[in-house]
Order: structure tokens, then sequence, then C-alpha cells
């Protein structure tokens, strides 16, 4: 999907991209996730270079740049789902090497097969099998985190429907409560606002700012440019490259995103 950039009269000159970037330090110890010169390539393709990002349970970060900048590998690359050519990534303090408890993904929408029979109960029951096993038993405690989830997502109407059978935004609702079943920290959604109405939009940005305040880090992909500084509280901005990374009332400059759209990335 197109970032909505009408609104921005910067976007439309041409601007080289930089060779050097504006960035966080990276080398900290005072951040929960790291993100230390990142590379990720896919056979001959580099979808990331140089990515570095330093940030704390209680942010909302948002990733934007233009199609193909590399969100969603970035986002993948946390979830420990594609391998590193290079570069760290650390989550307090200790290294990623695989996935783990503490990451939930929430893919593209059209990655996940809608059709799939499963209840909304079901889905969020998935997000204890880290901890019971397939086939395990649950406990009284996974069946209260289940609940938890449920209610905090206000899905409790909704527990025993398909989801299938559910409105984009409340599908959307069904995942990140899985999410929360798994006692996940870092909620990695990917364009987790494309395809939803005004009402589920605003609705889900109130959730993820539930989220975060409760201590848990969220890290999205997102496209439209005019809700970005309220939604989130940092922003990365990025064409295979990092363009910068800060708060995101500072980050979005027009310079900044002339420079980020200005050239669209291979
Ligand atoms: N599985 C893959 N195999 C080969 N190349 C890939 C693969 N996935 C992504 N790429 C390439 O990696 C680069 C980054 O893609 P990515 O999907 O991360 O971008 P994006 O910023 O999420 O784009 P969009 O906004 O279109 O979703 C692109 O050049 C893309 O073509």
């Amino acid at each position: 999907m197109s970032p909505r950039i009408t609104d921005h009269p910067a976007l439309g000159t041409a601007a080289q991209r930089p060779d050097h970037h504006t960035c966080c330090e990276h080398h900290d110890h005072h951040h929960e996730l790291v993100v230390s010169d990142l590379r990720v390539r896919y056979r001959q393709v580099i979808a990331l270079e140089n990515i570095d990002l330093a940030t704390s349970c209680g942010n909302r970060v948002a990733l934007i740049g233009p199609n193909g900048a590399g969100k969603s590998t970035l986002i993948k690359a946390i979830a420990g789902l594609v391998p590193r050519a290079a570069g760290s990534i650390a989550w307090r303090g200790t290294s990623i090497r695989r996935w783990s408890r503490e990451f939930a993904y929430l893919p593209q929408r059209e990655e996940v097969d809608w059709s799939f029979p499963i209840t909304v109960r079901g889905l969020v029951e998935m997000g204890r099998y880290p901890q019971t096993g397939m086939w395990g038993r649950f406990t009284e405690k996974d069946d209260a985190a289940v609940e938890h989830a449920l209610a905090t997502l206000d899905l409790l109407d909704l527990a025993e429907r398909q989801i299938r059978e559910l409105s984009g935004g409340q599908q959307q609702r069904a995942f990140l409560a899985r999410s929360i079943a798994q006692e996940a920290h870092v909620l990695l959604l990917d364009e987790p606002f494309t395809g939803l109405d005004r009402r589920a939009a605003a609705q889900l940005g109130e959730t993820l700012g539930k989220l975060a305040r409760e201590g848990r880090l969220v890290i999205a992909s997102h496209h439209d440019l005019n809700s970005a500084t309220v939604l989130f509280d940092e922003a990365l901005l990025l064409a295979t490259r990092p363009i910068a990374f800060g708060p995101a009332a500072e980050v979005l400059t027009p310079e900044n995103l002339a420079l980020t759209f200005g050239e669209t990335s291979r």
C-alpha cells in the first residue's frame, strides 16, 4: 500500500539519499531492545543495511518508509524470522538467537489465512502454547491469561465466534489478544492499521497506547504519515538504510521525509 504523502509538500522534490544518517547511539545498556548495524539480504537483494535502533518498553515505534524500504524485513528480523547477514539484535542485554516468547509477531493481513477454522478463544489460547506445549493441559493460570487477554482487547462477547466471521478490526484485536495471552513484551506488527476504518483504527490506536502504558514495546510498520505522530512515540524512517530515528514529532520533518521518500528503494 502506498503511503499518503500528498499532504507533505516537500515530498515531491527529488532528494539524494544521504550517505550518512542521523541515528540513536547503539552500544548502549539503557535500552531493552538494541539493534546494532543490522544487515539483512535475500540472495542478491540487500533489504536492510546499517540499521541501528535502541528503545524500551513503554514506547510505540513506527517504521516508516516507501514500498520495499525494508519495514517488514526489520519486523521479521526482530521476530527472528529472517536471518541476519551482519549486526546484532539484543533484548535485555542478551542476543536474540531464535524466536522467543517475549516477541509476538502480527503478519500483514494478506499473509494470514483468515478462513482457518478457529474461534477467537482458540486463537488466543494458542498464545499459551509456548508455556503449555501444543497438547499440554491448561492450568488455571493459562485460563486466567486467556480471559485477561480477551477482556483487554474487548473480545469477551466474540470469544466463541470463528475468526473468519469477524471484521478486519476485530481480527486484528484477536491477534493482539493472542500476543497478550503469550505475555509477550514486544509486539511486532506489520501494518496493523491498513484496511481498518476510522473507528477501528481509533480503537486500535487506543489499544496500542494502553499496551505501551502497561509496559510493552510496540513496533509497527505504518503508512499514514498524518497519524504517525499521534499513534507513535518514536519513528524510524528508513529506505534500506536508516534516515532518522527519534521522537516521532522530531523525526517526521519535511526534510527527513523527502530524504526517505524522495528516492524509491530498489
Ligand atoms: N522473500 C523475499 N525474497 C527476496 N526478496 C525479498 C523478500 N522479501 C522482501 N524482499 C525484498 O526486500 C526488500 C525489502 O522488502 P520489505 O517487504 O521488507 O519492504 P517493506 O518496506 O515492508 O515494503 P512494503 O511497504 O511494500 O510492504 C524489497 O526490495 C523486497 O523486494
